[in-house]
C-alpha cells in the first residue's frame, strides 16, 4: 500500500474532487474530520487545550469554540505552536490508525486529505504521491465568492492569505485541473485513479510487511523449538 496526499486551496474543488474518489470505493482519509474528532470533550487533547487556554474557549456544549480558539493563535503565534504541539501527535496517531485500517483491508492505497499538505513540507516526505486541486485564480475567486456569498475583495483576501495554487502545482506530483466542467474533472479523477490502482507501488509494503511478518514467525518457531527441546 502506498500513501496519496491531496490538497488544494480555498474553493478550488477538494470536496468535489474527494466525492468522485469515495464513489470509486477509494480509501480517504480526511484531515480535518480527524482534526475536530480529536478535541471532542474527554479527549486528552481537549483536556490539554483546556488546561493552557482556560474555560473561556468552551462553547456551552463543552465542546471547543473553533472560532474563539482560532482568533487567540491568529495573534499569537506560541500559542499556535502550543495547540499544534497539542493537536498534531493526536492527528497523526489516528491517521496512522486509519491507514493500519485500509492496509489490513487490502487497500492498494490510501488518500490523505490533508489542507495544508504543501505548506507543511514535513507531510510530503511520507507520501508516495501527492495530488494538487488546481483552479484558475479567476474561477476560483467566482466560486468562492458564489459559495461563501463574499464580496471579491474579502475573496481576494481569503485566497491571498494562502499559498498560491500555482506555487503548490510546483510541489505536486499530479495536478487534477478543477478549471473546467465537473465532468472534466470526473474524467481527470477516473484516469489518476485507474493510474493509482494499475501502480505495483504498493507491492513494496506488503513485501516489507510480508518479510518482516515471516521473520518474526521464524524468530518465534526458533525459540519455542529451542525451549521444548
Ligand atoms: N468544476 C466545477 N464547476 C462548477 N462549480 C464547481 C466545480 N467544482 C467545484 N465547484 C463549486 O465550487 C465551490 C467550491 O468547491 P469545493 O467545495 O469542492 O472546494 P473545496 O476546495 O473543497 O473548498 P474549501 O476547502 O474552501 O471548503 C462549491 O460551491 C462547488 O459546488
Amino acid at each position: 500500500m502506498f500513501l496519496v496526499g491531496l490538497s488544494g486551496g480555498i474553493a478550488s474543488g477538494k470536496s468535489t474532487v474527494v466525492a468522485v474518489l469515495r464513489e470509486l470505493g477509494c480509501a480517504v482519509i480526511d484531515a480535518d474530520v480527524i482534526a475536530r474528532q480529536v478535541v471532542q470533550p474527554h479527549s486528552k487533547a481537549h483536556q490539554q487545550i483546556l488546561q493552557h487556554f482556560g474555560t473561556e474557549i468552551l462553547l456551552e456544549n463543552g465542546e471547543i469554540n473553533r472560532e474563539a480558539l482560532g482568533n487567540i493563535i491568529f495573534s499569537q503565534p506560541e500559542k499556535r505552536r502550543l495547540l499544534n504541539s497539542i493537536t498534531h501527535p493526536e492527528i497523526l496517531k489516528e491517521m496512522l490508525k486509519q491507514v493500519l485500517k485500509y492496509f489490513v483491508l487490502g487497500y492498494r492505497y490510501v488518500i490523505l486529505d490533508i489542507p495544508l499538505l504543501f505548506e507543511t513540507r514535513g507531510l510530503t516526505r511520507f507520501m508516495k504521491y501527492t495530488v494538487l486541486v488546481y483552479c484558475d485564480p479567476l474561477t476560483q475567486r467566482e466560486r468562492l465568492m458564489k459559495r461563501s456569498g463574499l464580496a471579491v475583495a474579502e475573496a481576494e483576501a481569503r485566497i491571498s492569505s494562502q499559498l498560491p495554487l500555482d506555487e503548490k502545482r510546483k510541489w505536486a506530483t499530479h495536478v487534477i485541473d478543477n478549471s473546467g466542467d465537473r465532468e472534466s474533472t470526473r474524467r481527470q479523477v477516473l484516469r489518476l485513479h485507474a493510474r493509482l490502482e494499475d501502480s505495483l507501488d504498493f507491492l513494496w509494503a506488503r513485501l516489507a510487511v510480508g518479510t518482516a511478518l515471516t521473520g518474526f514467525g521464524g524468530l518465534v518457531f526458533l525459540l519455542i523449538r529451542h525451549f521444548i527441546s
